[in-house]
């Protein structure tokens, strides 16, 4: 039977605004928001506890299937994400841990575990979905679907503003080399590769600001 919970899936590359967008229109709406994205993170993160080998893909899968994770949104601050009972939310964030994710995400078998823990964000009233494979994998019925893209110099330097806000020390260059890398990645591996659904609405973010993203995403939603 069609499963009737609506479903906005915003798909795209790193530092295209996703999780930005996808949080605010999930709060407009009233609607549940899966960062789908977090749970590859924090299997890359277990996987760094527990110090794993990124190339032993028997370990990572069992990593995958043992890692506990959950989601805390307070009402007036960010999302937090506990690993194995751990907040973990500011390790998650780090270009390490992104590098990481990117990796174990090209494992298949670490994409269908994660599967179902995907798919039961589904809940009522509805689901704001992000990451590379929401609207071709995960949620291949939803009936609005995203593809959020900006310049990778534009995305680099949002990643840069976003790391020096927070006193990390970053190159513009090793911003730029590393989210070409990512997007190279995730977009070449065989299993679920970063790509535009063909049935999703393409929004090309460069010069466009938080605001003006959201309305056009709500846009499709309620046209
Ligand atoms: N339209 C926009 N204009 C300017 N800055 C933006 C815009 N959208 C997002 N940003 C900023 O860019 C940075 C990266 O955004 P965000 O983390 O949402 O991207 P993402 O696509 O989810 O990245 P990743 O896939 O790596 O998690 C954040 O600091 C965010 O505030
Ligand atoms: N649906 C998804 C979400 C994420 N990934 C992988 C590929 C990304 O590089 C990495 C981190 O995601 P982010 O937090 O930057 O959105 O996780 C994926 O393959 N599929």
């Amino acid at each position: 039977m069609p499963d009737t919970i609506p479903v906005l899936t915003i798909d795209g590359p790193s530092g295209s605004g996703k999780g930005t967008i996808s949080r605010l229109v999930a709060r407009r709406l009233d609607w549940h928001y899966l960062d789908s994205g977090a749970l590859y993170r924090a299997i890359g993160v277990a996987a760094g506890w527990a110090d794993l080998d990124l190339d032993d893909a028997g370990a990572l899968v069992r990593c995958t299937f043992d890692t506990e994770i959950g989601f805390q949104e307070p009402e007036d601050g960010d999302l937090r994400v506990i690993v194995n009972g751990h907040d973990a939310t500011d390790e998650l964030r780090t270009e390490t841990a992104g590098a990481a994710a990117s990796a174990i995400a090209a494992i298949p078998e670490v994409r269908a575990a994660l599967k179902d823990r995907q798919r039961a964000f589904r809940r009522p009233p509805g689901l704001v979905a992000d990451g590379r494979d929401m609207g071709t994998v995960i949620f291949p019925d939803a009936p609005y679907k995203v593809f959020l893209t900006a310049s990778a110099e534009e995305r680099a330097e949002r990643r840069y503003k976003q790391l020096k806000d927070k006193g990390v020390s970053v190159t513009m260059d090793g911003l730029l080399r590393e989210i070409l890398a990512r997007d190279a990645r995730d977009a070449s591996r065989t299993v679920a590769p970063l790509r535009p659904a063909i049935d999703a609405v393409h929004i090309d973010t460069t010069g466009l600001g938080i605001e003006a993203v959201v309305g056009r995403v709500l846009a499709v939603v309620a046209p």
